[in-house]
């Protein structure tokens, strides 16, 4: 039996970094997917196979060796969401340098160490073949590290004893609430592992799609009723979210009353967001206004978000040339390089945004667009292997 998972990533449009200290963000899922296969072996096959296409690295390990490795820890895990100790981790990490991980690519270790997590506390040790694909590019700001930890822990739930799903189904089926939510915590623990201190919002607009508040922790729905288009540039530069959440946690631990007006800011900007992308366009005259206000907003949201110490000369480049369209733009995601959003208002012309994108890639960078609000993970069973 072969099951294959796929989640969105997702887009930031305010709020990113002040959502890891307790305040607003709003975020959207887009339609470009990481896509995770999972085919258990027979018994007699004895090893567990992981191939991460776009990072061109396979690895194989033999069960054996894995409960080698792990039992002094207790493992089996448990098979509820439970987060990976350090002691873990260090065994992991014995586990993938066996393997020989090639020292320029040291940075993705992590995304290995969480795959060991999750498929060992959940579906224990059955040989299986597990390949992760994805149309988002890794660590530049879209929710890869997301969108990875939820398609892998819907596969690997789905072929669990945790979870009952009705195999017979044909196609992508959803996952049902209380389904999606232990997914949904499965993927948390998976980004713990990655990013050290995650707030959340990546891994749930991943699992639940469409657009989400959230809020410590806790996420609502957002009825967004505007058409949102938005330019993704993408600078190429590479960073990690880890180092640089670390980095705004230490700034607000040196300056904690001007940081805490800071981040009041963020989440009032977020508010207000949620509140425009609700209302209902009346006429065009409405609709313009409520675009210029999103515009507005997203300058003052990528001016705070310079404050605290996340933006990166490509990304001010970016926004210098957006602005001499009269186009409005912020970082999405972590920051430090990675993708910028530019609003799209609904009557820009063609020729403004080839203008914009020839202009862009002069420099080497990358643009795209992607379709806004769209479902969540989904799963598809193959009953032909
Ligand atoms: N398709 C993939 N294959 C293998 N590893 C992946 C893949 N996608 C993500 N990862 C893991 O996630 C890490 C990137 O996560 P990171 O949080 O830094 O960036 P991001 O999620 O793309 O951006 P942001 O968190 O700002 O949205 C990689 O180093 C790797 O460990
Ligand atoms: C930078 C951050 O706020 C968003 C990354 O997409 C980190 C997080 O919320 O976990
Ligand atoms: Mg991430």
């Amino acid at each position: 039996m072969e099951v294959t998972a796929r989640a969105p990533g997702k887009i930031i449009l305010a709020g990113e970094h002040a959502v890891v200290h307790g305040y607003t963000a709003v975020a959207s899922s887009i339609d470009l997917y990481t896509v995770v296969s999972l085919r258990l072996r027979s018994e007699d096959e004895d090893t567990v196979k992981l191939k991460l296409n776009d990072i061109g690295l396979d690895f194989s390990w033999s069960v054996g060796r894995i409960k080698e490795v792990l039992s002094h820890l207790g493992s089996p895990f448990s098979s509820t969401p439970t987060s990976c100790s350090l002691e873990t981790i260090k065994s992991l990490a014995t586990l993938v340098d066996e393997q020989s991980f090639p020292e320029t690519k040291i940075g993705l270790a992590s995304g290995v160490y969480a795959f060991l997590w999750l498929y060992t506390s959940i579906l224990g040790f059955k040989p299986a073949t597990v390949t992760v694909s994805s149309e988002l590019p890794v660590g530049a700001g879209l929710g890869s590290s997301a969108a990875y930890c939820v398609s892998l822990s819907a596969a690997l739930l789905a072929l669990s004893d945790s979870v009952k799903l009705d195999v017979s189904q044909k196609g992508w089926s959803t996952f049902k609430e209380t389904e999606a939510e232990l997914v949904n915590k499965w993927a948390f623990e998976g980004e713990k592992i990655i990013h050290g201190r995650p707030s959340g919002v990546d891994n749930s607009v991943s699992t639940f799609g469409n657009v989400i508040k959230f809020k410590s922790g806790v996420m609502t729905r957002v009825d967004s009723n505007m058409p949102l288009k938005m330019l993704i540039t993408n600078t190429k530069v590479g960073r990690d979210t880890k180092a640089l959440v670390a980095n705004v946690s230490a700034r607000k631990s040196r300056h904690p009353d001007a940081m805490c007006s800071v981040l009041n800011a963020i989440e009032a900007i977020s508010d207000e967001w949620s509140t425009i992308i609700q209302s209902h366009a009346v006429d065009d005259l409405y609709l313009s206004a409520n675009e210029e206000k999103l515009g507005e907003l997203m300058e003052m949201n990528q001016g705070l978000l310079l404050s605290i110490g996340v933006s990166h000369a490509s990304i001010e480049n970016v926004l210098q040339t957006s602005m001499k369209y009269k186009l409005a733009s912020k970082l999405t995601g972590a920051g430090g390089g990675g993708c910028v959003l530019t609003l799209l208002p609904t009557h820009i012309s063609g020729e403004v945004i080839n203008k914009l994108v020839e202009e862009l890639g002069s420099f080497g960078f990358q643009c795209f667009s992607a379709g806004i609000g769209g479902k969540g993970v989904q799963i598809s069973f193959d009953h032909s292997s």
